[in-house]
């Protein structure tokens, strides 16, 4: 099956790969001018960076918030030394029931998190994507936490066209994602990043074959024009039964991101704008466009 038909886009007239904007607006940032963009340009598909802006609501950085509002209601009291004591008690209890609620209020949150994003750009397919700071993204949760994120985004009711799953994370969490996404008829993408080499990449592939996912995402950093091409023809050789996205990334490997899929990478990511950029040596869509009339 090409990633097309698994994605359930349309084909292409041209034979040309799916192309992803990816969406990296933070909490105190508008959606609409992107969503506007984004109908001028008319991408396949947009890939929802959640870790843009989740962490902003995780327990840690809602409860300092309720925190933080109580104790400026409390100074502004001017209360007894007695007084107080006996609110931070209070607070200390309310941080307790605070702590068993939060499943449910975090569900909640993620459902309206989901829900500003389908609002604003539900007309385009939408790739759940929450890459942690190791791969190389903004997010800073736990591996818990980001696994109970994918898991509740994935049952909040809002249907992605796919989910990425990052192969670092520990199987038995990678599982779960899986079966979430497996249940609610989601796709998975595992993807890989490299921001330092370009190595092994046959293996990656081979290696990240055998798991559950349904597609397989590599992006690795080339130091030579050769490691581009070894890339290419690593995705070319390649003979799993997912289909490939595939990228060097940087500067020296921005030519993959125009011609992959010419090796059987089935998807290109390009912005809107050069400003939004999700990774080093993306193209806009206009630049893709151009390169390819070439
Ligand atoms: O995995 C990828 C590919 C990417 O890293 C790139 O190099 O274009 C951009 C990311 O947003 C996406 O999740």
């Amino acid at each position: 099956m090409t990633l097309r038909e698994l994605l359930k886009l349309p084909a292409s007239l041209d034979d040309k790969p799916i192309i992803a904007v990816p969406l990296t607006l933070g909490p105190t940032d508008k959606l609409t001018p992107f969503a506007r963009a984004l109908q001028e340009k008319n991408p396949d598909i947009v890939e929802w960076r959640a870790d843009y802006i989740a962490d902003e609501f995780s327990q840690v950085m809602v409860w300092q918030q309720v925190k933080a509002g109580a104790q400026a209601e409390l100074s502004q009291k001017n209360v007894s030394a007695m007084t107080e004591a006996k609110k931070l008690a209070e607070m200390d209890r309310a941080q307790e029931e605070f702590n068993a609620n939060w499943p449910i209020m975090n569900s909640q949150i993620i459902k309206e998190l989901a829900g500003s994003v389908f609002n604003t750009i539900g007309s385009f397919p939408i790739i759940l994507t929450y890459r942690t700071k190791a791969q190389g993204g903004q997010g800073e949760l736990s591996p818990i936490e980001y696994t109970t994120f994918m898991v509740s985004a994935l049952h909040s009711g809002y249907h992605f066209a796919a989910v990425d799953v990052e192969y670092t994370l520990a199987s038995e969490l990678r599982d779960k994602i899986i079966a979430a996404a497996h249940e609610t008829n989601t796709p998975v993408i595992l993807s890989y990043h490299d921001f330092n080499e370009t190595r092994a990449v046959d293996q990656f592939i081979t290696d990240m074959s055998r798991t559950g996912a349904d597609i397989i995402k590599l992006a690795v950093m080339p130091k030579t024009v050769a490691d581009v091409q070894l890339l290419l023809d690593a995705t070319q050789e390649a003979s799993v039964q997912q289909p490939l996205i595939t990228i060097s990334m940087g500067l020296i490997g921005q030519q993959s991101r125009v011609v992959g899929y010419r090796y059987g990478s089935e998807m290109t990511f390009a912005t809107l704008d050069n400003q939004q950029t999700s990774a080093p040596g993306q193209l806009t869509i206009d630049e893709l466009l151009q390169a390819w009339q070439k």
